[in-house]
């Protein structure tokens, strides 16, 4: 007890003694100048101390790709994908038992309040199967189910082999389960069926697997029943993916090729890129470069999600991990751009197609003269969600707000309950639109 305090107490004046460094830094140097350089600074100082997790550190060096499986859980809304990765996450010991929310990768307040996912998250495990001499590292991406969040999806299956496909016992394949077993399929992804619920009364596995098997060709020898609620049939699954799901590709000897796969917005370490490693290997203090915007960065700190963000200093070859670089916003961060050694040529990767929007809406002030707070308030909010889009508008009866396009009406209702709620703004939303092509007999057309 006594020892722990006393480490805390010096971790505590390491990080004071950091932000007066910084402090006294923004005030020395003259090329600094506003907030967001200070932001910048601060963060820097922080992040090279972050927020570590009390697990012991881990050799990321003892994992070469053979010994890496990446992949995804796919499914129909509340099919139980978040709450199996719960229970893999508890089998490998890396959350513990009963601690923590229920569906633990469901951070977002939106994700809590409504039971739904709608950001992919990735969480590495450990898993020593017992024919095993080595254990794995398992990277697992759990994903949304509704349709309005499959940009996420198709996202996340970019950094993986493989995919476990869960289907309800009950309520069998159901649109987003067609929907997303494709994005699967043409990913080349290994699919492993998984049906889930088997405890409920009505569960109905035979039907499911002649379903499977009709629908996707899935073989009902390949598929494990499972029950995420009670724990059956969950010793199955990560021997399954270990087996069935080949490892990474990539060459470890080649230059540094990584996707950029989402980034957010953190108070403390500025914007966190979540990367995977393609080819070659990325370590703390390399300067890298990003295809898209041509921009080159420092890598100020690089590790993996444990599930909480823990720094590693080294990402190899099929790994994925987050990094942090510096940078302001997250529109410097496009999402699907390659990133690499700088100074080095390498060919991009192909990325990912651009999200579409399929609904718009119009967002104006209740009150004329807080278009500014709105403004401000829709700035903060894209920084974590750049797949709305926004350009001003002005309407007669309205005065001055923002056209928005999201990806579907769920979208669209997520971010304007979030920006009522975390900015306190008053805001008017315009009815839903989605947009249309009207086309003449002469072959005219007016968009
Ligand atoms: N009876 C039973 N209920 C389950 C099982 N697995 C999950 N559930 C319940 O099903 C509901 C939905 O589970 P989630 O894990 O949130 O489902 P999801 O697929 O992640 O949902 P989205 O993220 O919204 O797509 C929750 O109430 C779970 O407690 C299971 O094996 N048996």
């Amino acid at each position: 007890m006594g020892s722990l305090h006393r480490a805390s107490k010096t971790l505590k004046s390491l990080r004071h003694q950091l932000l007066l460094q910084a402090t006294q830094q923004f005030d020395s140097s003259s090329r600094l100048s506003g907030s967001s350089d200070y932001r910048l600074l601060l963060a820097r100082a922080l992040c090279s101390h972050p927020r570590q997790n009390a697990k012991e550190a881990v050799d990321l060096t003892q994992y070469p790709p053979e010994r890496i499986r990446n992949f995804s859980i796919i499914a129909h809304v509340d099919h139980g994908k978040s709450t199996l990765a719960d229970r893999l996450l508890e089998l490998t010991g890396t959350i513990k038992r009963g601690h923590g929310q229920p569906q633990y990768l469901d951070k977002l307040q939106v994700e809590r309040e409504r039971g739904i996912t709608v950001k992919a998250q990735t969480a590495t495990m450990f898993h020593k199967g017992s024919n095993e001499p080595q254990p794995f590292l398992l990277n697992l991406i759990d994903t949304p189910g509704h349709v309005d969040f499959s940009y996420e999806v198709s996202r996340s299956l970019a950094a993986c082999q493989g995919a476990l496909l869960v289907v309800d016992a009950a309520q069998g394949v159901q649109a987003q389960t067609v929907a997303n077993f494709y994005l699967a399929f043409e990913s080349n992804l290994t699919i492993i069926p998984v049906i889930n619920k088997i405890d409920q009364p009505t569960a109905d596995p035979d039907r499911i697997k002649d379903q499977l098997k009709s629908m996707f060709d899935l073989e009902p020898s390949d598929c494990l029943l499972t029950s995420a609620k009670t724990g059956q049939g969950l010793e199955h699954v990560l021997p399954a993916v270990i087996e069935r799901i080949p490892p990474p590709p990539g060459e470890g000897s080649g230059l540094l090729r990584m996707l950029l796969l989402d980034s957010y917005y953190d108070e403390y370490k500025g914007v966190i890129c979540h990367v995977a490693v393609v080819d070659g290997m990325l370590r703390k203090g390399d300067k890298i470069s990003a295809a898209a915007t041509g921009q080159t960065y420092d890598v100020l700190d690089v590790g993996f999600m444990h599930p909480e963000l823990t720094q590693t200093g080294v990402l190899l070859t099929g790994q994925v991990g987050y990094v942090v670089t510096g940078m302001r916003s997250t529109k410097e961060a496009r999402i699907g751009d390659t990133l690499f050694h700088a100074k080095t040529i390498v060919k991009p990767l192909p990325g990912f197609k651009a999200a579409r929007h399929m609904v718009f809406s119009g967002l104006f002030p209740a009150d004329g003269s807080d278009f500014e707070a709105l403004n401000h308030a829709i700035e903060r909010l894209t920084c974590n969600d750049a797949s709305v889009s926004v350009t001003k508008e002005s309407s007669t009866a309205l005065g001055l707000g923002f056209r928005c396009g999201f990806l579907g009406l769920l979208h669209m209702d997520v971010f304007i309950s979030d920006l009522n709620k975390e900015y306190g703004t008053h805001i008017i939303s315009t009815v839903p639109t989605v947009p249309y092509i009207f086309e003449y007999s002469d072959g005219r057309y007016y968009l």
